[in-house]
């Protein structure tokens, strides 16, 4: 049995790192992450994260895992800006506002999959033009759903959180915890 992380996120990594995981390889899924039409947020998260985790190659016996951030602004879907414009696009939109940040984790082992979506609330402050310029300057944004990151500069414009920090940030430790040793992964080997 291999771990695959089935994430270009080094995020991702980060976080199972966290938790003592080390994959046995990296495969970045390449699916079309584009929206259906009137897709609600939640369903679109779950959605990719179970099309990426069919997506990755692995041996029957492989652990597969993969997971999906989205930044939803009530109905609205904010996937990763694509310039810099549309980050301060959402950036503005997000200013004083409080939106749901959505993270589906799914492990995949034989043809067996474990799946869980953990939803946070995070209030973003009223930005200034001098805030957001900042921001967009560091090129922080770039590959973040929603335009930013609550991990990085942008920490400083997040007054308050509900829910998962690390699911916030891409991969909820406890969640993927959870599914990790349902689906058979030595997690916490007891001693001998
Ligand atoms: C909201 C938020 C998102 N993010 C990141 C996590 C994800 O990497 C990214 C959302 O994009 P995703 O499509 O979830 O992931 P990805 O394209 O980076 O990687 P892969 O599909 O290969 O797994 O946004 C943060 O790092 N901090 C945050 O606060």
């Amino acid at each position: 049995m291999a771990f695959i992380l089935g994430s270009g996120s080094p995020r991702r990594l980060e976080l199972l790192g966290q938790i003592g995981v080390v994959p046995d390889a990296v495969r970045a899924p390449d699916i079309d992450e584009t929206p259906l039409k009137a897709e609600l947020p939640r369903p679109y998260c779950n959605r990719v994260t179970a099309q990426k985790v069919a997506a990755v190659e692995a041996d029957f016996d492989d652990i597969v895992l993969c997971a999906d951030t989205t930044v939803a602004l009530g109905r609205r879907i904010m996937g990763k800006p694509d310039d810099a414009a549309q980050a301060a696009e959402y950036l503005w939109k997000l200013s004083g506002r409080r939106h749901r940040v959505i993270t589906s984790v799914a492990v995949k082992r034989g043809d067996r999959v474990w799946q869980k979506d953990v939803v946070s609330s995070v209030r973003v402050k009223a930005l200034s033009n001098v805030e957001v310029n900042a921001y967009l300057a560091t090129g922080d944004w770039q590959g973040k759903a929603g335009g930013y990151a609550i991990q990085g500069p942008a920490g400083a414009f997040i007054p308050w959180i509900s829910g998962s920090f690390s699911a916030i940030m891409g991969l909820p430790v406890t969640e993927t915890a959870g599914l990790l040793m349902a689906a058979g992964y030595p997690l916490y080997k007891e001693a001998p």
